[in-house]
């Protein structure tokens, strides 16, 4: 009997390996995705993406990957269109969501509801907003006696107060008290858990049928609950206090008077995008701007001549205005080319490819495969962006011959449909915060500072320590 029951177990452990055999061999030599090169363990497992994605630099090792393998990578056994599986973890049970919506046509008529409060119409009018609380933080800076300071953190307390100020016409009251009473913390573990939790779908659901029984494991879920409440809150608030606001709610509740179906449950969802989606990806964007122009000297020179002559001419107030920010070329092309280089998202934006199927740089992808692309791959082609692509150059920006290409290229609020609807608010955070503190301070980077790297589902920088010497402006 015992030994009976021996046979038998081995009988299905030979059975399971020879399945396991069969679905590598036709993975790796039958499928029709087999001549497409990448890892081994990528093409019989869909674990190595979750797996890469939970390392914390997903970013580098996708760029790493294309230099091994080539232009077109398998990093799954299946893996524009339709947003891919993956998309629904974000989205988990939120009817209006525009990151994690799958269905373009519901996307679409979604984001033709927002899209105004976003436009660049909109920027001017945001922009009181944004500069309540740049005084604020060029004063509380002003303040600091201990060095260096902690910049990158005091700039993440500004994203973060921005947003509540554009959203609400409330800042959260972080510069103010230059503490974020523990909400970044919450948000980096979202975050973090989401980036891998991503790709790996199957075990999400499982989870989220199970949590009635063995409650919430996963931080990602904090997005449509915590973060959620959080914005309903604010909303609520809002609604209550009197005032002529000049502020995307004000935007949103005005579009409700025709769209009654676009109701406070759907604006409170949109705000909690603002929080989630604008906050650490503009922080994470002007911690890489102030890094590298620090490390250049001589950027950074020239980015103070440009500033310094304009504050002679009088086309530079304090703070700087949107206007005056767009006339400065250096410095644009110093935001593109730091954005080129540490763009916030890094992971693939993943997208199902519709039925019928298409070719990829040669080869034939079948309908329902899921194909990506990475700003991190993108923004350092050498074909695209020269020989030097790895250098801080913002030169590259302002010469003719790349003028229309570049941009082109320039891949880190996305592409397409999908592109990123808050793009023209962080532009305007960072063009105008970025001179502001170059003309209120002289800085200079701490020594030995090397920004520490942790990609989740967006990337974060941590240690930018810097001298800030208050200049009389
Ligand atoms: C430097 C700052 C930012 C970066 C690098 C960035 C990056 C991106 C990227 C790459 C996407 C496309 C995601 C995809 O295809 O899956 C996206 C979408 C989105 N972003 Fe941003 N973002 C930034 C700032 C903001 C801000 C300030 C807001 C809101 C105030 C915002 C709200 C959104 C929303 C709602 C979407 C989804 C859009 C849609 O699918 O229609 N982002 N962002």
């Amino acid at each position: 009997m015992g030994l009976e029951r021996l046979s038998e177990t081995y009988a299905i452990i030979a059975l399971a390996a020879i399945v396991a055999v069969v679905y590598a061999v036709y993975q790796c030599f039958f499928s029709p995705l087999a001549r497409i090169p990448g890892p081994f363990i990528a093409k019989i497992s869909p674990i190595y993406h979750a797996y890469i994605a939970k390392r914390g630099h997903i970013h580098r090792d996708l760029s790493n990957l294309h230099r091994k393998h080539g232009k077109v990578v398998r990093i799954a056994p299946n893996v524009l269109f339709w947003k891919a599986e993956s998309y629904s973890v974000l989205q988990g049970t939120r009817p209006f969501d525009l990151a994690g919506q799958r269905n373009e046509k519901i996307h679409a008529e979604q984001r033709k509801l927002v899209a105004r409060a976003y436009s660049m119409d909109s920027i001017t009018y945001l922009e009181p907003q944004v500069n309540s609380v740049l005084v604020l933080l060029v004063n509380r800076l002003r303040e600091i006696r201990v060095q260096p300071i902690d910049l990158g953190y005091w700039i993440q307390l500004f994203a973060f107060d921005v947003i509540g100020a554009i959203s609400f016409s409330k800042p959260f009251g972080y510069v103010e008290s230059g503490d974020d009473a523990g909400i970044f913390l919450r948000l980096r573990k979202a975050l973090r858990s989401m980036g891998w939790v991503k790709h790996a779908p199957t075990f999400h659901r499982i989870h989220q049928r199970l949590m009635p029984y063995i409650g919430n494991w996963l931080a990602s879920n904090d997005r449509n609950s915590y973060f959620f409440e959080l914005a309903s809150r604010e909303i609520q608030a809002r609604t209550n206090r009197d005032g002529d606001f000049k502020d995307i709610a004000s935007q949103l509740f005005s579009v409700q008077k025709t769209k009654p179906e676009f109701n406070d449950t759907n604006i409170a969802f949109m705000m909690t995008s603002n929080v989630f989606a604008g906050s650490d990806t503009t922080s994470t964007s002007l911690r890489a701007i102030f890094y590298l122009l620090l490390k250049h000297p001589e950027k950074y020179d020239r980015l103070m001549n440009e500033l310094e002559s304009k504050r002679q001419t009088g086309e530079l107030s304090n703070p700087v205005t949107f206007k005056e920010a767009e006339a400065c070329t250096y410095l644009q092309a110093v935001i593109y080319e730091a954005m080129r280089l540490y763009p916030a998202t890094g992971d693939l934006l993943d997208r199902d490819v519709p039925e019928g199927g298409m070719t990829i740089d040669g080869h034939y992808v079948p309908g329902g495969v899921v194909v990506g692309t990475s700003s991190w791959v993108i923004h350092r082609v050498q074909e695209i962006w020269g020989p030097d692509a790895e250098e801080f150059r913002p030169e590259r920006w302002l010469e003719k011959e790349n003028e229309g290409t570049m941009k082109r290229f320039f891949f880190a609020f996305g592409g397409g449909s999908r592109t990123c609807i808050g793009r023209h608010i962080s532009w305007l955070e960072i063009s105008k915060l970025v001179p502001t503190l170059l003309i209120c301070f002289d800085m200079r980077l701490a020594d030995d500072v090397e920004l520490k790297e942790e990609h989740g589902a967006l990337l974060f920088l941590e240690g930018l320590k810097v001298h800030m010497t208050p200049k009389d402006v």
